[in-house]
């Protein structure tokens, strides 16, 4: 089962990753912009008179070595399983229930993508946190934006979303739109084909459908983000001929847009 079980589990997760990583990203040079301001704000607003169980564990993962760090963002509506998504991705299981997040969750897993050691840095917030997922969005090298595709309002404040990310987002910012709970396949209320229309509009690299519940499509949806991140960071050279190339590890329900990200593939920059 999910280790996130109750808000106090919830907000020692938080504490871990503030404690554990905030040193090591602060170093990193792809962190060097973030200022302690951000990190004390988010610990002064979430973390309080917590004790900090899990520490020790998850400190052998700092000392992990890794090639590339990156920070990916999941946003989107409440309820539509964004926590699940991250603790699918972090530990492969998920629980029936969850509790609302209180603003941040926090994940941090290495994964391999063509044998280089990329850690991901994944961060789940909510709306009614703005302040604190704002200071988040402009050091997000990737974001994931998620909707219910059981819930149709959900899909339908997917252009908020992304407005909100192309006012606070860095321009290069790789994006992904994840259709979850398609194991609610009798309750779909979104064509798959009306998230591809939406992230080909607005320049989307992928539009997948997930299930966190089922583990589906979870690690695709951050292999296919960690790869496009590699090659635009200059950890991949694409030739145009190459047959690797990320679509591979997509599945039917799942759309790769083609177009502007495409060619920035074989860019050094
Ligand atoms: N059937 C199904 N249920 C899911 C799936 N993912 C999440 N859920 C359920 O959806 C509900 C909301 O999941 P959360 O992960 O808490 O959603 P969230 O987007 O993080 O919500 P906030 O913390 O409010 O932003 C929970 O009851 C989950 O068990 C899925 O893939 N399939």
């Amino acid at each position: 089962m999910c280790s996130l079980s109750s808000p106090a589990d919830d907000v020692s997760v938080c504490v871990r990753a503030f404690a554990v990583y905030t040193p090591y990203c602060r170093f990193h040079p792809s962190f060097s912009h973030l200022t302690s301001l951000d990190w004390r704000y988010y610990g002064d607003a979430v973390v309080q008179d917590v004790s900090f169980p899990g520490i020790q564990s998850a400190g052998r993962e700092d000392e992990e070595r890794c090639d590339f760090l990156f920070k990916i963002i999941l946003i989107g509506d409440s309820n539509v399983g964004k926590t699940c998504v991250i603790q699918s991705f972090r530990s492969a299981e998920v629980t029936e229930l969850q509790h609302n997040t209180i603003g941040v969750d926090f994940t941090v897993r290495s994964i391999d993508v063509d044998g280089r050691r990329v850690k991901v840095w994944d961060t789940a917030g909510q709306e009614r946190f703005r302040t604190i997922t704002q200071s988040y969005y402009r050091s997000a090298h990737g974001a994931m934006i998620a909707y219910d595709l059981s819930r149709r309002d959900t899909f339908d404040s997917l252009p908020h979303w992304i407005q909100a990310l192309e006012q606070y987002g860095a321009a290069s910012l790789v994006l992904v739109l994840i259709g979850n709970k398609c194991d609610l396949e009798a309750q779909r209320q979104v064509l798959f084909e009306d998230a591809c229309t939406l992230a080909e509009r607005s320049g989307a690299l992928a539009a997948l459908e997930t299930s966190a519940k089922h583990h589906h499509n979870i690690e695709e949806a951050f292999q296919l983000m960690a790869r496009e991140l590699l090659v635009r960071h200059g950890g991949i050279h694409y030739q145009d001929n190459q047959s690797d190339s990320p679509t591979v590890y997509l599945h039917s329900d799942s759309h790769p847009i083609e177009g502007e990200q495409l060619e920035k593939r074989s860019c050094d920059c």
